[in-house]
């Protein structure tokens, strides 16, 4: 039997007042996934994964998470939702942030304790603990709240462009992570607008202006467009499209 989907959108669509934001959005994320929304800024991507995060809810159409579906206050807690902007406590320090967090988690101290050692050095920032967060770049502070996002081991992790600000080498090394995640069990969902990103993920939704242009794995949607790479595909795409057309991988 084929194993069910960890994120299913059927039919969405969202409006804000008379404005159609998203339109006839279909999306099925596997289990186990690392699934990318790429697109230009303002296409749609965050206002897609904030519905499946259970932050705002589609105005029609259904949205399921681990076959439930949202928005969902229970199945919230099993999520770890990064936005792009940073929700820190400036003038606390990055152990201050973390504790804070987990305990909203209800996650016992001694765990906690440990546990906030572990995300941490997942983003190389152990010795930076106990300092202010005031005092952080903004790579930085994007690595605490990755941090934070991933404390409380959430089995759908949503990122919304992750890794802006955030140096070569130290990406790598969160793409990695992501990736042992993914072996481990989590489904994470990733909004990205650089291409090089787009091509390390499982699958792919290629997104404009509210609509799904392409479906399927960087090398199908590459290899449906018969471009070089998935710059070439997303303006092929993009001018092939006709109306309301997506196209289907
Ligand atoms: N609360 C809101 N009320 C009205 N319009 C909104 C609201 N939130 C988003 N929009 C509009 O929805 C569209 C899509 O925005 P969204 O933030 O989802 O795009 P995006 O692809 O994530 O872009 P970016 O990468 O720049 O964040 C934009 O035109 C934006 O102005």
């Amino acid at each position: 039997m084929e194993k069910e989907s960890c994120i299913v959108l059927k039919h969405m669509d969202k409006s804000f007042g008379k404005h159609q934001i998203l339109k006839d959005i279909n999306i099925e994320v596997p289990y186990g996934d690392i699934y990318g929304m790429l697109g230009p800024s303002g296409c749609g991507k965050t206002t897609t994964v904030k519905i499946i995060a259970g932050i705002s809810e589609a105005t029609s159409g259904e949205v399921l998470l681990l076959n439930k579906r949202m928005p969902d206050l229970e199945l919230m807690r099993q999520v770890g939702y990064m936005a792009q902007s940073d929700a820190l406590y400036g003038d606390l320090s990055a152990r201050e942030n973390l504790v804070f967090f987990g305990q909203l988690y209800g996650i016992k101290e001694a765990e906690l304790k440990e546990r906030i050692e572990e995300v941490m050095e997942v983003v190389n920032l152990s010795q930076s603990l106990d300092t202010s967060v005031l005092n952080f770049s903004g790579g930085m502070k994007r690595r605490v709240s990755l941090a934070m996002t991933i404390l409380h081991r959430p089995k759908v992790l949503i990122l919304d462009e992750p890794t802006v600000g955030i140096d070569p080498l130290l990406r790598k090394n969160i793409w990695n992570e992501l990736y042992q995640m993914t072996e481990k069990g989590t489904t994470i969902l990733v909004t990205t607008h650089v291409m090089d990103e787009a091509e390390k993920c499982t699958h792919l939704s290629m997104m404009r202006e509210g609509m799904l242009l392409a479906k399927g794995t960087p090398a199908e949607i590459q290899e449906q467009a018969g471009a070089k790479n998935l710059e070439e595909a997303f303006l092929y795409f993009s001018g092939e499209r006709e109306e309301g057309e997506e196209v289907r991988l």
